[in-house]
């Protein structure tokens, strides 16, 4: 069967591997993006970008300072944006974002935020009169923004920010003010040195009374000069573990005042005499979270994709070891311990991507139903995406780690690229919702679906199988070989854990309750349990979604997805064994089972393992690692990469002239 990727002059490892191969690597790649003119379109992008001087990198970024990538970035953005159309749909959001991976890379660069929340906020939040002036012009990048919402004290709790909005009658303008030092606006992407613009978050206040958080939008800076205006202070907040060209801003305001329309008034109003009006639903403001809460889904996928990768065609060329006498060196892809850390990687790349496919769908019909008024599908929207945002980027930054420990000393390196994968991928966990934070939201809603199930009342898409009726007993290992009902026998021992569990902590937190706690003190007794609850509930979001996704999936690559469909089961049911055993819904002859079916699945999937990453189609300057390169020239590559450190422009460093040759020569002279 054909992998497409394979090429004269390649590593033979890599080229056997991909001989191997028992699908055809497009029809998965086109599954993947939606349809083969996707993926058609996404190689054409590639390929000029690839051959376009204005996106070289003479010297990897890995060489330069901090200044010098933000300046090469910066230029890049700029030839992106003059020239975008030259390779792509510039409507097309997947396009694009193709495009900016491609151009520019992860690390992030002067328009993140303008395209990823700034423009959304005010699409999502604004009203007519403030849209109708600043969109347009945001959107032909005259202005650039930011959001800054996070303030140096408080970023979780955003019912106590500090920084105000107090609205004055007589002049029907808005005083934004930073009262304290901890009000300072401390994080918001590019709200340090690119933008000009920014949707602040403050509290409102009427009349002395304290609304709550709203959103304004605030210029920043002189559009002439880019100088910040009287009364702003504004900067970087320092080098951090990793998005080293993203301008991660400090703000300070010092009663900067902005006309009424200035407020986000599509959902909460103030009118011109100071009366409040609500939103239809209390948090329609926070709808431009939600919105990037189920974007990242897709970029974490991405991300773990990356990491699969480069682990599994390094191990197909790295050579190291026997597994018998007197046979050469084995490929150490052919370690069962290599392939049970990198496989469920590779699995669970696809889960997620698979995910938010189905999120996707979700976010669309939630967004029309708030057009027609209808805000009932938020809710359940809201404790998935917190749900799947937390365990998803958690899971992707523990199979990156693990991807990077599988490439031994190399994977060490910045030539590998995982390092500044993980730096960038890991952030996922703390921003856009602290992950602790963001479980919590999950269960706080797994809690009431829990009384309506017991109620008998309706339940919402995602917590539907609360409903189900549990058979008291596994299936598991006793469907006979039927690979279709071993699937749903695994599926339906996670629901099974994942509704106990919701049920354990409510009675738990009930019970604390009734011991005199408060409702909210009780909660924190709890909390562990909660979230405990609430991963396990997300992992059978993912599971049903990758099983519904491979159960469609045309014929030709149905196979394979169903073995990895197989090990992604058998894997997370093992994983999370003492869940499945705890109150003896399975045995343990049950979970050794599985163990035994997940070693068989990591030998099907062998021959398979390079093509079904190939078919990620991440292109080399995607996946930006000398050890993931597609034609697997590794040591050659690696030499090169490592012949461009600045320590290596001379040969005897200036450090080493002055402190070291002269330490060295007075300790011989004392002799
Ligand atoms: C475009 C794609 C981009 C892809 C990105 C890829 C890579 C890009 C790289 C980098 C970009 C980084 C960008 C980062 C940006 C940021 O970090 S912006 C700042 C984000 N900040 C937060 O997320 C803050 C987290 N805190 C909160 O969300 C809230 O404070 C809270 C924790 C939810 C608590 O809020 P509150 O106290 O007000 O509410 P509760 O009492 O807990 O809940 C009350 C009810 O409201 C419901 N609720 C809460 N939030 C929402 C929501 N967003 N939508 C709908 N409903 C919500 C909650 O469930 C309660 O409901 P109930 O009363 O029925 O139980
Ligand atoms: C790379 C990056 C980019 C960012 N970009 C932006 C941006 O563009 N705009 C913006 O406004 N912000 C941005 N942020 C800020 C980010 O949104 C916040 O850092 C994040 O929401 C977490 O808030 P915090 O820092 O206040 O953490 P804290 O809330 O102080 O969390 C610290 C610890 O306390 C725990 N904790 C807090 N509250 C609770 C609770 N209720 N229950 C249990 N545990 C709790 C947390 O779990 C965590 O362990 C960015 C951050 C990063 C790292």
């Amino acid at each position: 069967m054909p992998n497409r990727c394979i090429k004269e002059g390649d590593n033979p490892d890599l080229t056997k591997e991909r001989k191997t191969c028992t699908f055809d690597t497009d029809e998965l790649t086109a599954n993947l993006y939606g349809s083969r003119n996707n993926m058609e379109r996404r190689r054409e992008i590639t390929k000029k970008i690839s051959a376009d001087p204005d996106f070289a990198d003479p010297i990897p970024h890995d060489f330069l300072s901090r200044e010098k990538c933000i300046e090469a970035t910066a230029k890049k953005t700029k030839a992106v944006v003059q020239r975008g159309s030259e390779f792509c749909d510039v409507t097309n959001y997947y396009e694009m974002l193709h495009l900016i991976n491609e151009a520019i890379g992860i690390g992030g660069y002067p328009l993140a935020l303008h395209y990823g929340m700034f423009l959304p906020a005010l699409e999502g939040q604004a009203e007519k009169e403030l849209t109708d002036d600043i969109i347009p012009r945001a959107k032909n990048l005259e202005v650039i923004g930011a959001y800054a919402q996070t303030e140096m004290g408080h970023g979780t709790n955003l019912r106590e920010l500090e920084t105000t909005a107090t609205y004055d009658k007589a002049t029907q303008e808005f005083i934004i003010n930073t009262p304290t030092r901890s009000a300072m606006k401390w994080w918001p992407g590019n709200l340090g040195k690119m933008s000009n613009y920014a949707v602040v978050t403050c509290q409102l206040f009427i009349d002395g009374r304290k609304i709550g958080p709203h959103n304004f939008l605030v210029q920043l800076r002189c559009e002439k000069t880019h100088e910040p205006l009287p009364g702003i202070i504004v900067g970087d907040i320092g080098p951090k573990m990793a998005f080293d060209t993203n301008d991660n801003g400090f703000l300070a305001l010092d009663n900067i005042r902005v006309p009424r329309k200035n407020m986000l008034m599509k959902h909460a109003k103030v009118s011109p005499d100071g009366v409040y009006t609500p939103p239809m639903h209390a948090k329609l403001n926070y709808g431009t979270m939600v919105y990037v809460r189920a974007h990242m889904l897709y970029a974490h996928g991405q991300f773990l994709a990356t990491a699969a990768i480069v682990a599994t065609r390094y191990s197909a060329v790295r050579r190291q070891g026997r597994i018998e006498h007197g046979v050469p060196e084995v490929q150490i892809l052919d370690y069962q311990t290599q392939q049970h850390r990198i496989f469920p990687q590779i699995a669970r790349a696809y889960a997620i991507i698979f995910t938010y496919m189905d999120i996707k769908d979700q976010y669309d019909a939630m967004i029309k139903g708030i057009a027609e008024g209808q805000t009932d599908l938020l809710p359940d929207l809201h404790a998935i995406t917190s749900g799947l945002k937390s365990v998803v980027t958690h899971m992707a930054g523990l199979g990156i780690e693990q991807c990077r420990m599988a490439c031994g000393g190399h994977g060490y390196s910045d030539a590998s690229g995982l390092p500044k994968l993980y730096g960038v991928q890991i952030g996922g966990c703390t921003y856009e919702g602290e992950n602790m934070v963001m479980l919590q939201q999950t269960a706080r809603y797994l809690m009431k679906a829990v009384a309506s199930a017991l109620q008998g009342k309706p339940l919402s898409h995602s917590v539907a199988y609360f409903g189900k009726k549990s058979s008291g007993k596994s299936r598991i290992g006793k469907e006979g070989g039927d690979i279709a009902r071993e699937h749903e026998a695994m599926l339906e021992a996670l629901e099974h854990a994942a509704c106990r569990l919701s049920v354990e902590a409510s009675q738990m937190w009930e019970k604390r309750g009734r011991g005199g706690e408060t409702k909210e003190r009780a909660w924190n007794g709890v909390t562990v349990e909660m979230n405990r609850a609430a991963r396990v509930h997300t992992r059978v979001f993912m599971a049903r979604s990758f099983h519904r996704r491979v159960t469609s999936s045309p014929p030709s690559i149905r196979p394979v997805l169903t073995d990895l469909l197989s090990l992604y089961l058998h894997y997370e049911c093992v994983d999370m064994a003492h869940h499945l055993l705890e109150d003896g819904f399975c045995s343990g002859e049950q979970i050794r089972y599985l163990k035994s079916r997940l070693y068989e699945d990591l030998t099907t999937l062998r021959p398979n393992a390079v093509s079904l990453v190939d078919s990620f189609d991440q292109s080399d300057r995607e996946l930006n690692s000398v050890l993931g390169r597609r034609d697997g020239n590794v040591y050659e590559a690696l030499y090169q990469w490592a012949r461009k450190s600045e320590l290596n422009y001379t040969d005897v460093l200036p450090a080493v002239q002055k402190y070291v040759m002269p330490m060295m020569e007075e300790n011989r002279s004392k002799l």
